[in-house]
């Protein structure tokens, strides 16, 4: 599944389907009374992002919960335990020195604030009857989904829209996410009647989100001198092959975001500028998919191309932007020849983005359906 790299395509594989509406699945129309809450409403968004450790403390528990999670390692419950505990503990000590560098812990949870906030912002003002709080969720560490689960039920919504900061929805990520809301929201006694809910599970190539890119990238590419021969690195985290031969869409997903983007860019992809998907952040002993950015950066910079290089799937800036592409990578290229490394900056608060991620919730506040799906088949497990 998935194709290899791409060069210098145009048009995406997948177009955004927001306008036909033709993927949602498990309506919900008949469980709750929409046209008796037009407005004056309490909207809860709930932001869901991986979340990471806020200080050197932090690191090793961060990496027990990532890794005793069955989306990360697919192993009964006894065996998962003490290989995470096992990896936790062994990967611990790099892993603090890379959070070092960015001073001692991540910036996952500030930059997802900055985004909550600039949502509401936009919120505020296309729903000026209602109002509407955003939450945020993290996977591994604070605020994790129990928190903030309990955060929203005392909130006392009416309206719940569950918003991954996943745009390509992965097993590993968006659906273990949303499972954990299901789980915490349960336990809250929050039931589904307590409040209508609706899920986004994935945007890969929704309008804003393709633009915000577009435009970072073309200021970047600028800044760089707009270079001559230069390839354009879209570099999205990795994934073990078997998760995408088992069905996962992550991959699809990220190479659709990656075409519709270049097709986007138009003007800048003019002869002798091409555009390749790579994938980084391997982590473990497995086969994972590719071809992975180091490999990458090395054969574009030995082939004396400029690299603009883009993280195509996260949204903020963390360990694996600020870290793995800013430091590690910026090194390899100039170790192979590389003269000129620009790093592409994550989506963070772009208003485009933002206001993306605002139309996707008033989409999901319009529609009769659960869930909010780009795919021709809802993503898999999303309606859980
Ligand atoms: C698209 C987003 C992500 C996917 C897919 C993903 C899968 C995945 N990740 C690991 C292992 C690690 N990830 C780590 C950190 C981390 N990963 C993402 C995003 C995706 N992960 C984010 C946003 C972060 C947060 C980083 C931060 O700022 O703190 C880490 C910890 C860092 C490190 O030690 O390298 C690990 C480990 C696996 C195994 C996996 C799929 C199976
Ligand atoms: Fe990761
Ligand atoms: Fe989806």
């Amino acid at each position: 599944m998935g194709a290899g790299p791409l060069y210098l395509q145009s048009g995406p594989r997948h177009p955004a389907r927001h306008a036909d509406r033709s993927c949602r699945a498990g309506a919900e129309a008949g469980d709750w009374p929409v046209s008796e809450l037009k407005s004056g409403r309490k909207i809860a968004v709930v932001l869901f992002n991986l979340g990471g450790p806020d200080g050197q403390a932090a690191v090793r528990p961060f990496l027990f919960n990532l890794f005793r999670d069955p989306a990360i390692i697919q192993a009964p419950f006894f065996i998962r335990y003490p290989v995470a505990a096992l990896i936790s503990t062994t990967r611990a000590k790099s892993a603090r020195a890379n959070y070092a560098l960015m001073g001692g812990g991540s910036p996952l949870l500030p930059e997802t604030e900055k985004q909550a906030r600039a949502l509401e912002a936009v919120l505020a003002q296309r729903l000026p009857d209602d109002e509407v709080k955003a939450f945020v969720a993290m996977r591994y560490w604070d605020p994790l989904t129990g928190q903030t689960a309990r955060a929203v039920k005392a909130w006392k919504p009416d309206e719940v829209v569950l918003l991954p900061l996943y745009p390509q929805y992965s097993t590993t990520t968006t659906a273990s996410s949303l499972k954990a809301w299901e789980r915490a929201w349960r336990k809250v006694g929050g039931r589904r009647g307590a409040a209508r809910t609706t899920t986004v599970c994935c945007y890969p190539t929704a309008d804003g989100f393709v633009q915000a890119h577009a435009d970072l990238i073309r200021a970047e590419y600028a800044k760089a001198g707009s270079p001559r021969p230069a390839r354009i690195l879209f570099s999205a985290h990795g994934l073990p092959e078997k998760v995408i031969l088992a069905g996962d869409p992550y991959q699809r997903q990220v190479e659709a975001t990656a075409a519709a983007v270049a097709e986007r860019l138009g003007d800048v992809l003019g002869e002798g500028v091409d555009w390749k998907i790579s994938y980084q952040s391997r982590v473990g002993p497995l086969k994972w998919i590719g071809p992975s950015t180091d490999d990458e950066i090395k054969a574009a910079s030995e082939a004396g191309l400029a690299l603009v290089v883009t993280p195509i799937a996260f949204v903020s800036e963390h360990i694996e932007t600020l870290v793995e592409l800013d430091v590690e990578y910026r090194e390899l290229a100039y170790e192979h020849g590389g003269s000129i490394y620009a790093r592409v900056p994550a989506l963070g608060v772009a208003p485009a983005f933002i206001d993306c991620l605002g139309t996707l919730v008033t989409e999901a506040l319009a529609d009769a359906s659960s869930l909010i799906c780009e795919e021709d088949q809802p993503c898999p497990g999303a309606a859980a």
